[in-house]
């Protein structure tokens, strides 16, 4: 008889599952009914204009923010768990937020900055460094081409540079997915380029990526599902091609625009 057991052919739950939540700070509803299910390892970009609620997403997923209203249609889960904490995400989910780097503002070395990683600091302090974790942040360093920015203060470097250093940070613990919040505000083009780069060797490891954005320019050709945010919902979700149209960014934006397409890449056009 072939071996049919249950377990062995379980799927894993998802890396987030959500139904229907909200969110309320300050008695304004900045998530309203959102449903979202991630599996591990896929490549997503939630995309939308500023305001649309993209930020207090990602602050639900890292427990900044809480549902407001749990019930029994509410669904609020991280791989299967209903409650998880700093340590249960760091492992699986690596978060490169969009204000991190401002608050690396004393001169902490490329190196110090990657492994404060480990202790999720700004800084190293007192915390004792391992032999294992100094050879993983060499192998990190290497991996995204940054073993140069080692030594030098995070205060005197681009931030394009810090940029990589801070994606370092994140995959100390080699999470299955790196999720980064508007990633490249302050990047000129050729550090968008190297960006770019580094991003789509990450996604090709094998490591899931949720980029968070307003720019369609930033979704890197390995993303095959774009989530479009507005007003604190979910608006559209699907694969990329059906949901990059003229209509539904024109409509996203409220600006017409020609979404062109260019080497895997997308481009709003005419506006
Ligand atoms: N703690 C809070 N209390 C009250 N309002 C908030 C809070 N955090 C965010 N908001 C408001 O909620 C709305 C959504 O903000 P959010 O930062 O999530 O949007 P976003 O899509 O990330 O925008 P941006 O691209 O500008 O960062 C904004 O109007 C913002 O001012």
């Amino acid at each position: 008889m072939t071996d049919t057991n249950a377990d062995t052919q379980k799927s894993p739950p998802p890396l987030l599952e959500f139904q229907n939540v909200s969110v309320v700070r300050d008695g304004r509803t900045l998530l309203d009914a959102v449903s979202l299910t991630v599996r591990e390892g896929e490549h997503i970009a939630i995309l939308g204009p500023n305001g649309a609620g993209k930020s207090s997403l990602v602050r639900t997923i890292t427990r900044e923010y809480y549902p407001s209203s749990p019930g029994p249609d509410v669904v609020f889960r991280f791989r299967g768990l209903e409650t998880w904490d700093a340590f249960d995400l760091r492992s699986h989910l690596g978060v490169v937020s969009g204000d991190l780097q401002h608050t690396f503002t004393r001169g902490i070395s490329g190196r110090e900055v990657v492994l404060s990683g480990f202790f999720s600091s700004i800084g190293l302090f007192t915390h004792e460094v391992t032999p294992e974790m100094e050879e993983k942040t060499d192998e990190i360093l290497e991996f995204l081409e940054v073993a140069h920015l080692a030594d030098r203060p995070m205060t005197g470097i681009s931030s394009g540079e810090a940029q990589r250093l801070l994606i370092g940070r994140a995959l100390v613990h080699d999470p299955g997915t790196l999720l980064l919040d508007e990633p490249t505000t302050s990047l000129d083009l050729h550090a968008l380029h190297t960006f770019r780069t580094t991003l789509r060797k990450i996604a090709r490891s094998g490591t899931g990526v949720i980029l968070v954005t307003h720019n369609l320019h930033d979704i890197i050709p390995e993303i095959s599902r774009v989530i479009l945010m507005r007003d604190g919902t979910i608006w559209r979700d699907g694969p990329k091609a059906e949901v990059l149209t003229n209509d539904a960014i024109g409509r996203l934006f409220v600006v017409p625009v020609h979404v062109m397409e260019e080497g895997g890449y997308y481009y709003a056009m005419g506006y």
